[in-house]
């Protein structure tokens, strides 16, 4: 669903992405982890066609992101580390706006249905989201994923600034939505919960991706273990 293909990015003779190849499926979640200026934001913004690769490809079920980039966004959903949504706008209003610029027309009970589903009750969904928690802007984003029928979402460190509990409930939406089959690409600083809900976690390290892991094949301290091993080569 997600696809890199010696996806290169270079910033004059600086290499902020360096030949990267990575696949993610259908219903798969993928942690990008790496320390600030690996070039996780780098490989989100060259699938959303934020900007252009230098060498290589990114593409989106199979179609090149700079060739077809609104086949591409139309399949795309991205929550950014701040997320956008307009505070003078309700929670239903920001779903029906954003919604209605994907291409899709929802009444209003089944807008309320979408937030309900990511635990937005309807008593917020009425309310302006200046007055919302980042976590309750976050459910606005993926409600907007759900009513766009997104099929791959990209996420750049959805848990700063959550308290666990929100993390924690956060997270458990991500693993319901990588279950009805949306592609999962996230780039995290939190170990913890790559681990949890990723089922392979990639390392990265000054543009270049050093390792992938499979989830179920690693404890979290040895996880932890691995990533500072990295860090320090
Ligand atoms: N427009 C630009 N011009 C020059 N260098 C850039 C530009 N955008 C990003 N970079 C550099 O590319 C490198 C990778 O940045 P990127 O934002 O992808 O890192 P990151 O892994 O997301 O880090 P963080 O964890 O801090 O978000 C950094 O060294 C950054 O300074």
């Amino acid at each position: 669903m997600l696809e890199a293909k010696n996806l290169s990015k270079n910033y004059g003779h600086y290499t902020a992405l360096s030949q990267l190849n990575l696949s993610i499926e259908a219903g798969e979640v993928f942690c990008l982890l790496g320390a600030n200026g690996a070039g996780k934001t780098t490989t989100i913004h060259l699938f959303l066609n934020f900007i252009e690769p230098s060498e290589g490809e990114a593409r989106v079920n199979g179609r090149s992101v700079v060739d077809a980039p609104h086949l591409a966004r139309a399949e795309l959903a991205y929550i950014p580390e701040r997320v956008n949504v307009y505070d003078q706008l309700t929670g239903v209003e920001n779903l029906d706006f954003f919604a209605q610029l994907g291409g899709q027309r929802h009444g209003r009970s089944e807008l309320l249905d979408y937030l309900s589903q990511v635990g937005l009750p309807a008593r917020a969904a009425y309310q302006r989201v200046a007055t919302y928690s980042k976590g309750m802007r976050q459910k606005v984003c993926l409600a907007i994923a759900l009513a766009k029928q997104a099929r791959a979402l990209l996420l750049d460190e959805p848990t700063s600034g959550l308290d666990p509990k929100a993390a924690n409930e956060f997270i458990q939406l991500l693993g319901d939505l990588a279950e009805r089959g949306v592609a999962i690409l996230m780039a995290t600083h939190d170990l913890f919960r790559a681990r949890e809900v990723g089922h392979r976690v990639g390392i990265m390290k000054q543009g270049h991706l050093l390792e992938t892991v499979p989830t179920s094949s690693i404890s979290a301290t040895d996880l932890e273990k691995l990533y500072l091993q990295h860090m320090h080569d």
